[in-house]
This record gives C-alpha cells, structure tokens and sequence, in this order.
C-alpha cells in the first residue's frame, strides 16, 4: 500500500486563513504585524524563499519589510542593517535569511538581533528559552514538522524520532520540541559520523531526514507503517529538487511528505505563526 500525503501545501493554507483573521484583529486593536526580511548575496533559493515570505505576508495582511545588501557586504554591513531593522517601530518582527556568504560570522549576526523581534526563533535567547521550556518563537521548520504531525493525525506522544542531520534550522533543534512533555516523543539525532545509520532508522516511528543527501532513506532502512518527513533539498543537473527520501519509501511508509509541498510551506506557514503570535504578546502584555 502507497503512504498518506503529510500535505504540507493544504495545511499552510489551513493555518494562513486562521492567521488572517488573527491578524486582522490585531489591526483592530491599533497594531499592525510587519515582518523584516534581511538577504544577503543572489542565491537563487534563498531569493525564492524570501520572496516567497513576504507574498505570505501580504496574503494574511502582515506588513513587509524587505532589506538587500550584496554577497560582498561586510559584517559590518550586515550588522548595521540589522541595528536598523532592531530600531524600526514598523518592523515587530524579523529573520535573517541563512546561509550568510562564507566570511560572515552568522552567530554574532544572530546575537545583534533584538531577541522581542526574533521571528525565527534561531536567536540563541529563544534557543535557551527552548532549552528551558519557557514561551518564545520557535524555530519554523521544527515546528512546522510538528504540526504537520499533528494535523494529520500521527501519534507523536511516545513515538521513537529519528533525526538525519544536526543543521542550525533543523537537526540541532527539533529534538527540543518533540522532547517536550507535550509532544512527549524519544529522540535519537544521527549524522555523518553516526556508525550504522540503517539500523537507527529502521528502529524509527517517525523519520525527519535534514542531511542534505540526495536519497539517503531508502525503502529498506523504513520500519513498515513509520511517518518520514523530508526536508532535504539538492537538486539534479534541471535544478528539480531532490530529497533525502529515496521515492521507493512511499511503498514502506504508511505517512511521507512530499518534497516539494511538504515540510518547506510549513516553514513558511509557522514564520507567520511566529509574527502573529510575537504581537499578539506584545499586546496583551501592554
Ligand atoms: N533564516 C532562515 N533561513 C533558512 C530557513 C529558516 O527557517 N530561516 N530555512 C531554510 C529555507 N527556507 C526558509 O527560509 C525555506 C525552504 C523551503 C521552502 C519551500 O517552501 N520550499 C518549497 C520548494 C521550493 C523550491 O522549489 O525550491 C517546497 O518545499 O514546497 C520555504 C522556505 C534555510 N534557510
């Protein structure tokens, strides 16, 4: 039997209208959500995803912010449109888009940030504050595999996660969310030096493969009736995404989601989740 779609597309849609109308009755109330966007360089993917960010924005009613300096800015460059962004009353929310050029030190990039304006949840304030189950934004790829989980139906509480990969977006952080006890899962986290990655996998209930390997899952490192989610992206010679997920998984699984249209509209979904919500505190704190 083929596996159920974790429909990424359908459940972003789901969440934005829920957000519209969240937004709108912040307008009500006199404020208006702005997210920031910083680029640095001409990554064609990281254009796309950017602009892909702000046309979200513009759909749910959230203020857009959009900042650019070239792949040749300076740290300095760089930090001193992130002192701007930090001071901008219209911006109440933002994210710097990674990877930064190499040369640039993107930790200390992401300590100048103003931790209230974080919309990523990548500050290493909001990661502590991961660590230490206290409220914040969370990091948008986690948590959007989290809730796609959720909406679907699969039983995270208990559940034995495997994570590929130990990335700043994805693989360091998720074990923090599904560790909690509301979502209740084990976690185990393999990389590259992970020996005897098969059978770590096929221990698995749920999958979240982030490495970065074109087809690193196979059908026969999947326990039957597991969910994968993939969230890798290289992509072949036609600049067509190719996953970490070996499409042969689809056959072994009962849940995969789809690549694209899976786990990459979820981070997009829970940035604007982040940004409402960081307003919505700032609100009802005031
Ligand atoms: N500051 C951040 N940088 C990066 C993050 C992040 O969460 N914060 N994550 C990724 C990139 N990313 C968002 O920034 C992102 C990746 C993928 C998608 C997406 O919707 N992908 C589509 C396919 C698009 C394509 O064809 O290339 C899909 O999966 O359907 C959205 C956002 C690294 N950087």
């Amino acid at each position: 039997m083929t596996a159920q779609i974790l429909d990424g597309k359908a459940t972003a849609a789901a969440i934005k209208s829920e957000l519209t109308a969240r937004v709108a009755a912040l307008k009500a109330r006199g404020v208006t959500p702005g997210l920031g966007t910083l680029l640095v360089g001409d990554d064609p993917g990281s254009r796309w995803y950017v602009n892909g960010k702000h046309k979200d924005c513009a759909e749910v009613g959230i203020a857009s912010i959009q900042r650019e300096l070239p792949g040749t800015a300076s740290q300095e460059d760089i930090e001193e449109v992130v002192r701007e962004l930090n001071a901008n009353p219209e911006c109440t929310g933002y994210i710097v888009q990674l990877p930064l050029p190499k040369g640039i030190d993107t930790n200390r990039v992401l300590e100048l940030m103003d931790p209230l304006k974080d919309a990523d949840g990548l500050h290493p304030m909001s990661l502590g504050r991961l660590v230490l189950n206290e409220p914040g934004p969370l990091p948008c790829t986690p948590y959007g595999i989290v809730e796609l989980l959720r909406h679907h139906g699969v039983a995270i509480n208990g559940a034995h996660v495997v994570v590929l990969g130990r990335g700043i977006t994805v693989g360091r952080s998720i074990g923090l969310l599904l560790t909690r006890k509301s979502e209740n899962a084990t976690v185990t986290l393999c990389h590259t030096g992970t020996r005897d990655l098969s059978e770590q996998l096929r221990q698995a209930d749920i999958i979240v493969a982030a490495a970065g390997v074109p087809h690193l899952v196979k059908p026969e490192d999947v326990k039957p009736g597991a969910a994968v989610l993939d969230v890798g992206v290289s992509r072949d010679g036609e600049g067509k995404i190719v996953g970490d997920v070996h499409p042969g998984v689809a056959e072994v699984a009962a849940w995969i989601s789809p690549n694209p249209g899976g786990v990459g509209p979820m981070t997009r979904a829970q940035l604007l989740v982040n940004v409402v919500e960081a307003a919505e505190r700032t609100t009802s704190a005031g």
